[in-house]
């Protein structure tokens, strides 16, 4: 069972980052998307035949397509995530070349169901919100913490946000996974957790 008084100080923080995710303007975004892209490309490193799980932007999310984009053009193999149901981890699909995609809820796209699963070795993670000890905030589905936790190893998780995403402090449950890095348009940082 969560912890009410936790509980109710993420649903605060959570009102605070999606107003302030919702206040930049299209250009904004764009940029930030271009600028995080860059970034990534720039500071994080990882092996030519690691698997990395991607996301399908949710309304006005950071975009990681940019990032993805490039990733399949040189090749790198890379998953997106499908919600099996409330209670259960996401699916992880392949997204291969010239594959279409499918609507998969919640206003995603993902790889069809007879794509193959595989595991990441790292996770670009949309969120709703982080701290400056790399706690993350999402929609409170617990679908990424449930995932993270069915898995067979820990792979890297690097959270993409705008910078107006940072909260104060998020209260960390014993389910929460820190992120290892975020990028925001403003630059990288590294939290010193497990690599
Ligand atoms: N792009 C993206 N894909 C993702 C996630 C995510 O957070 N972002 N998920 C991560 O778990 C999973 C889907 N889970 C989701 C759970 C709730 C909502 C949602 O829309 N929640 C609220 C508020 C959203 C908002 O307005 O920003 C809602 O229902 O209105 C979306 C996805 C898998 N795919
Ligand atoms: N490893 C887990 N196993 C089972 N349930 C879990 C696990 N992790 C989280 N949960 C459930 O999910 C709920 C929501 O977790 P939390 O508030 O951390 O979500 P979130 O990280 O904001 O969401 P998301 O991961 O979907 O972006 C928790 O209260 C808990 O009931």
């Amino acid at each position: 069972m969560a912890d009410l008084a936790i509980e109710e100080a993420k649903a605060g923080l959570r009102k605070q980052a999606h107003a302030a995710r919702a206040g930049l303007s299209p250009g904004e975004r764009q940029d930030a998307a271009a600028a995080v892209a860059a970034l990534f490309f720039e500071q994080v490193a990882y092996n030519p035949e690691d698997v990395i799980a991607g996301y399908w932007r949710i309304r006005d999310e950071l975009d990681c397509q940019p990032i993805l984009v490039q990733l399949l053009d040189s090749g790198q193999k890379v998953v997106l995530p499908v919600v099996q149901g409330a209670d259960a981890p996401l699916d992880l699909r392949l997204w291969e070349a010239d594959q279409p995609l499918y609507e998969a809820g919640f206003g995603t796209l993902a790889p069809s169901d007879l794509a193959p699963r595989a595991e990441p070795d790292l996770v670009l993670m949309p969120l709703l919100g982080f701290d400056r000890a790399g706690t993350r905030l999402g929609y409170g589905g617990g679908y990424y913490d449930r995932t993270l936790a069915a898995l067979g190893k820990k792979p890297l998780l690097v959270g993409l946000a705008f910078a107006a995403q940072e909260v104060d402090h998020i209260p960390r449950e014993p389910h929460d996974i820190p992120l290892d890095a975020v990028i925001t348009e403003q630059g990288v940082r590294f939290f010193g957790t497990s690599v």
